[in-house]
């Protein structure tokens, strides 16, 4: 799941405000989609994911929090579909890094964002190199690594998570 501290920098990235559209790639337990559909009441999500126990929870999660407009996909994307969105976020590839990054470009509206996160160097060094020579502006990678209080004993210690990479860019162009 994408922890709350990482879900605040990628909601943000995202800019759902000004957005009607927008697409959670490997949408997992739908913190991400739920959370925008709630904020948003009028913004049409489509979560796209993949793996079966996944796509269980989303539905029990989006029935839960009753988010009419959340649309699931259960799929493995890149899924063909003829859409232009305001805003993208992949929070998981399953080594579809490449195609998921050219197809993202195809789908998102001139100006539209594009915001990712990784937990593996890897993958964070191939979206980064990738991106440098595609169509994009104000590519930006942030590392998080937020540490909650638990009580330990008799005190208190800041368990760590591990570091997350959120990328984030704009497709070129003026939105219109
Ligand atoms: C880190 S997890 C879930 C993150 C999600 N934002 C959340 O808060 O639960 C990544 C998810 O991406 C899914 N996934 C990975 N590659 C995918 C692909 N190409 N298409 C669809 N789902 C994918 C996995 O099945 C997994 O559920």
């Amino acid at each position: 799941m994408t922890k709350e501290p990482v879900r605040a920098l990628v909601l943000s990235r995202l800019q759902l405000h000004s957005a009607e559209t927008f697409i959670d790639v490997g949408a997992g337990t739908g913190s991400v989609s739920l959370e925008a559909a709630m904020t948003w009441p009028g913004l049409q999500v489509i979560a796209i994911e993949r793996d079966a126990a996944a796509l269980a929870l989303l539905h029990t999660n989006r029935s839960h929090f009753a988010c009419e407009n959340v649309q699931v996909i259960a799929a493995q994307a890149p899924v063909s579909c003829d859409l232009q969105v305001d805003a993208i976020f992949i929070g998981g590839s399953g080594g579809q890094l490449a195609s998921l990054l050219h197809w993202s470009l195809e789908h998102l509206l001139p100006g539209g964002r594009l915001v990712m996160t990784f937990i593996l160097h890897e993958n964070l060094m191939q979206a980064f190199t990738l991106l440098g020579s595609l169509p994009v502006s104000a590519l930006e990678c942030v590392q998080l690594q937020a540490s909650s209080m638990v009580a330990l004993g008799e005190g208190h210690y800041f368990k760590p998570n591990n570091p997350t990479f959120v990328i984030s860019c704009l497709k070129e162009g003026n939105h219109v």
